[in-house]
C-alpha cells in the first residue's frame, strides 16, 4: 500500500521550544488516523506539516510522493484538504455557502472574480448535499450555526478531490446533538472506500468515528503510541498521554474514556 503521508525524525522548534520532537509515522492511502492529546501536545503542528504549511526544523517530510521543501508547496496544496478553526476564522460572513466551497478550487478564501464552470457549481452542490447542508448553497456562511459551518467547511475541504483529508477539531465547540450528527457523517466519510486518507484531530474520544483504523497520541510534541486503534488506545497508552488514570471502553466502534479516581 502507497504511503500518503511519511514523517521520518520530524523535529519542529519554534521561538526556543521543541514543539515536536523526533516524530516518525506513515500513513497509507486507506488509512483513516485519530489524533489525540491534551492541550499543547502538538496536534495542530502536526496537521500544519501534513498541510505543507510549516517546515520541520529537522527530519524528512514526504507528501504525496513528494518531499516538502524540494517542491512547489502550491502545487502540493490543492492535492491535501484542510479544516480548522484557523482556516474557518478567514471565511467572510457574507460569502454565500456555496461559494466557500467552490473557492477552494482556487485555494482562496473569499471569492474574487473567478469564473468557475459547470462542474464546478455541480461538485460544490453535490458536496454540501453529502454533508447534510443541500438546502444552505445560498445563504451566507455567517447566518450559519457552528454545526452548520463545520459541514460546510468539510465540503469545502473536499472540494478539490483531495489525496489526503485533514480534519482539525471538526466537532469541536458543537453541542451533544451536533456532535452525534456530524461525528455519523464522518462516520460515512470515513467507512467509504473511495474517500481520501484521512487524519482527524480530538481532545475527545467520543468524537472518534467509526471506520477510524490508527491512532496516534500525542503528549508534550512526542508520540506516545501510535498503530490500529484496537491495540494502541488502551487504559495504559491513554492514562499516559493525558497523565491521568483512565479507563478506556468501546462499543459498537465507538469509544468512551473515564477517569479511574
Ligand atoms: N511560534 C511558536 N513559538 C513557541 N511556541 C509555540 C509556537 N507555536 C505554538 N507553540 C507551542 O507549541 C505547543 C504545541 O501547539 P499546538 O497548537 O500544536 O498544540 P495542540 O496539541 O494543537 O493544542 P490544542 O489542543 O490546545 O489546540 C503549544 O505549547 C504552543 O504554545
Amino acid at each position: 500500500m502507497a504511503a500518503v503521508a511519511e514523517l521520518a525524525g520530524v523535529t519542529v522548534q519554534r521561538g526556543g521550544s521543541t514543539l515536536l520532537d523526533n516524530l516518525s509515522l506513515v500513513v497509507g492511502e486507506q488509512d483513516r488516523w485519530v489524533v489525540i492529546g491534551p492541550n499543547g501536545a502538538g496536534k495542530t503542528t502536526l496537521l500544519q506539516l501534513l498541510a505543507a504549511q510549516l517546515y520541520p526544523t529537522d527530519g524528512i517530510v514526504g507528501l504525496l510522493g513528494e518531499v516538502v521543501g524540494t517542491v512547489d508547496v502550491f502545487e502540493l496544496r490543492p492535492r491535501i484538504g484542510l479544516t480548522s478553526s484557523a482556516l474557518a476564522e478567514r471565511i467572510p460572513d457574507a460569502e454565500k455557502v456555496r461559494d466557500v466551497v467552490l473557492s477552494a478550487a482556487y485555494a482562496v478564501v473569499g471569492r474574487w472574480r473567478e469564473e468557475y464552470d459547470g462542474y464546478d457549481l455541480d461538485r460544490a452542490d453535490q458536496l454540501l448535499g453529502s454533508m447534510r447542508m443541500g438546502g444552505f448553497a445560498e445563504r451566507t456562511f455567517g447566518t450559519l450555526s457552528e454545526g452548520e459551518r463545520k459541514r460546510v467547511q468539510i465540503a469545502r475541504a473536499l472540494m478539490t478531490d483531495p489525496e489526503l483529508l485533514l480534519l482539525d477539531e471538526p466537532a469541536g465547540g458543537l453541542d451533544l446533538a451536533g456532535r452525534e450528527a456530524l461525528v455519523d457523517t464522518l462516520s460515512e466519510l470515513c467507512l467509504d472506500e473511495d474517500s481520501p486518507a484521512t487524519i482527524l484531530v480530538t481532545h475527545h474520544v467520543e468524537e472518534i468515528p467509526l471506520g477510524i483504523t490508527h491512532c496516534l497520541l500525542l503528549s508534550g510534541g512526542r508520540i506516545v503510541a501510535a498503530g490500529p486503534i484496537a491495540e494502541t488506545l488502551t487504559d495504559e497508552n491513554l492514562s499516559a498521554t493525558f497523565d491521568l488514570p483512565l479507563t478506556v471502553t468501546t462499543d459498537g466502534g465507538r469509544w468512551n474514556a473515564r477517569s479511574r479516581r
